[in-house]
């Protein structure tokens, strides 16, 4: 028996990477029974194989989380792109992509592009400010090269962030072989066609990277409202003084986190963007 990863799921069939080798296998039946799920792609898996033509997947390891869009599993890290203009940066839409990936305990990076557009140097200093506790690359297309070289290194990564911010163009110059399309014209013609794609995953520097621009909409019907608390950080310190166990930091008297945000020390767009998503969480609830 030998360990892999699984990097590509086509057509009934597996393929699972070991050191630099592929192998093809297909599921074991109990896979397609009901009861067992299915393998995604990031799995590690067990499986046995007495040439290189053909194996069989006996074993998925335990997950340590799964993705539903893009459809992958043991995901190390969510590289949010955001852009300074063009479309223009959302405090708002970064806080629901870093809620999300602290929702699955996946540590968030942000990829701030478009620095080439940006002429307010106070925008720049107040998304340091903000995300001071997240790693953050502040770049532009002609340098995604030098200064994002390294960011796939020894990781399991997957995209993510709103249309038009360069996330193909960045995964095309750091992962050439990829060639997906970019720009909003040429997507036109082409329309659906990330959608209907499979996922694979990349190597490169030893880590892997999941070939699709990656997810622009995300929902939280995963989480109930009072989960999302812990998805926000900056909160963890202030709300040891909340009155209340279990506060929600809403109505509750005597809320750590709502006099750190009177006193500036959690920023108010922070606490707003965290409102929102509550108040949308709440809202599906009703819905189903
Ligand atoms: N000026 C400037 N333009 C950029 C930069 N990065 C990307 N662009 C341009 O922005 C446009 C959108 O880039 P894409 O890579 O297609 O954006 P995307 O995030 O993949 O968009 P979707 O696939 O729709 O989600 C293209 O015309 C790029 O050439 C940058 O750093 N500076
Ligand atoms: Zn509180």
């Amino acid at each position: 028996m030998r360990t892999g990863r699984l990097v590509k799921a086509l057509s009934g069939f597996y393929y699972i990477k070991v050191d630099e080798e592929i192998y093809q296998t297909r599921a074991r039946g109990i896979f397609r029974k009901s009861g067992m799920y299915s393998p995604l792609v990031g799995d590690i898996v067990d499986f046995e194989s007495d040439n290189l033509k053909e194996g069989t997947l006996i074993n998925i390891h335990e997950r340590k989380n799964a993705l539903n869009r893009p459809q992958v599993a043991n995901v190390d890290q969510i590289l949010i792109t955001m852009s300074l203009k063009s479309p223009d940066f959302s405090f708002y839409l970064t806080d629901r992509f870093i809620a999300y990936s602290e929702s699955f305990d996946i540590e968030p990076v942000l990829i701030v592009t478009k620095k080439d557009l940006n002429i307010d140097d106070n925008l720049i200093d107040k998304i340091k400010e903000t995300y001071k506790m997240y790693k953050i690359f502040f770049t532009s297309k002609e340098h995604f090269d030098k200064d994002l070289g390294d960011i796939f290194t020894n990781k399991l990564s997957v995209l993510a962030g709103q249309t038009g911010v360069g996330k193909s163009t960045l995964l095309n110059t750091l992962l050439p072989e990829l060639d997906l399309e970019t720009g909003e014209v040429s997507k036109a013609l082409g329309r659906g066609r990330h959608t209907t794609r499979h996922v694979e995953l990349i190597e490169k520097n030893g880590g892997l990277v999941a070939d699709t621009p990656g997810f622009s909409i995300i929902e939280f019907t995963h989480i109930d409202k009072e989960t999302l608390k812990y998805c926000f950080v900056d909160f963890d310190t202030p709300s040891e003084s909340c009155r209340f166990r279990g506060c929600n930091h809403i109505n509750e008297p005597k809320c750590g986190v709502k006099n750190a945000v009177e006193s500036g020390d959690i920023k108010q767009w922070r606490y707003d963007s965290y409102l929102q998503i509550y108040e949308e969480i709440e809202n599906y609830k009703e819905r189903y």
